[in-house]
């Protein structure tokens, strides 16, 4: 067996199609898996790590605002699809998966017309651009959101999937988590980061309402400023008269290395709308306060974030209105009511695919 795998420009739409290859090669043990992207992107360094071939073409993207850059596009595109189609010619795979980004264009565009079976995945609620015009040629779509589904009227047929995480955030026992990060019994863990960059936005609102926070008895928190933030947000402490030693009831650190097992020990967590995390979140069935990243492309993580909110899962602060004052009042409410929380948590559980992974090799072994 023979696969392309093809998505970039950023780790969102990287590490799922690295997902979809791992699942490729465990449900066919042997196969070769060839991954197209560009040189620009993310994915020409990431790829060949995880060990797969990697391919780069030409793509690219308009420009939303007048450029000299637009004009480059036709010949670029022109190249790329022909880069694509030599590439998907020579390989001569069984079927070829997208996950979004630029680069997907040509290549899944090149196998559609050589009538090579395509499967895209969407990650967002609000789908992009590349993902929605190539909805019309390919054999099935497959996404993340119910709530994306109005967005592929075409006659693809579309699924609902969730978004593969990794197996370590299903398996993750919650005593030995809570044990680990000293979470005592009849102790709320609140569970609060940024993407995977960390958020400004959430550190400052953290920073303004450790003080109170730190004073609630039955709460335990865990924050996680972001890698080149930690810095910033020990000043921000320093600002709001908080010295460096920090409560015995939070723990900061600049980047979690085991997510899974702080996703694992939580109860709450206070987060930015990735689609990611939003699928590890549900997976765990934790209830969340979401605060979405203002400048994702087309505002995507507040359509990730309603997605939750509106079934119940989740409750939503936008991020200019996101202080200190706000996350402790919405902590104090959240605390007065357990049952809310509860309800919240089932709700959130509802909506989590622990079986996304295999939901997408089964299609792709329909489409073969
Ligand atoms: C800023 C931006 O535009 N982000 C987009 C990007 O998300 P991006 O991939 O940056 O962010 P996500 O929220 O989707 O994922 C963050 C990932 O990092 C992990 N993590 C984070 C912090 C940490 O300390 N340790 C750790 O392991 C999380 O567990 C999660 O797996 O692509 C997604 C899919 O297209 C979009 O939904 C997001 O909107």
């Amino acid at each position: 067996m023979r696969f392309i795998i093809s998505g970039g420009g950023t780790g969102g739409h990287i590490y799922p199609a690295l997902a979809i290859a791992g699942g490729l090669k465990q449900r066919y043990p042997g196969c070769a898996v060839m991954y197209i992207g560009t040189n620009r992107g993310l994915e020409s360094d990431i790829v060949p790590r995880a060990g797969y071939e990697f391919h780069a073409v030409r793509a690219v993207g308009i420009k939303r605002s007048l450029s000299w850059h637009n004009l480059k596009v036709p010949w670029e595109a022109w190249s790329g699809y022909r880069e694509a189609r030599r590439l998907v010619r020579n390989f001569a795979p069984q079927a070829v998966v997208g996950t979004g980004g630029y680069v997907c264009g040509p290549v899944v565009l090149a196998a559609a017309r050589m009538k090579v079976p395509t499967l895209i995945h969407e990650q967002n609620a609000l789908p992009g651009i590349t993902n929605r015009i190539l909805s019309r040629v390919v054999n099935r779509v497959a996404v993340t959101f119910e709530d994306a589904l109005t967005f592929f009227p075409g006659r693809a047929p579309v699924c609902i999937t969730g978004l593969p995480v990794r197996a370590e955030i299903i398996s993750a026992e919650r005593e030995r988590a809570r044990e680990k990060f000293g979470v005592q019994p009849g102790e709320l863990l609140v569970l609060s980061f940024g993407g995977s960059q960390g958020a400004r936005t959430l550190n400052r609102a953290v920073a303004q309402s450790l003080k109170y926070l730190a004073s609630i008895p039955e709460l335990r928190l865990l924050h996680i400023t972001g890698s080149g933030q930690y810095d910033q947000f020990m000043d921000m402490l320093q600002g709001e008269g908080q010295g460096n030693d920090l409560p015995d009831n939070v723990t900061v650190v600049s980047y979690m290395y085991d997510m899974p097992e702080a996703m694992a020990a939580a109860d709450l967590v206070v987060s930015r709308a990735g689609a990611a995390t939003l699928a590890e979140i549900t997976v765990r069935g934790l209830p969340a306060l979401l605060v979405p990243f203002p400048y994702a492309t087309g505002n995507h993580q507040e359509h990730n974030a309603r997605a939750l909110v509106s079934r119940g899962a989740a409750e939503m602060v936008l991020d200019a209105d996101f202080t200190g004052g706000e996350l402790v009042e919405r902590i104090k409410q959240l605390l007065a009511n357990r049952s809310l929380l509860t309800k919240m948590a089932e709700a959130s559980r509802r909506l989590g695919r622990p079986h996304a992974l295999d939901d997408i090799i089964d299609i792709v072994q329909e489409i073969i």
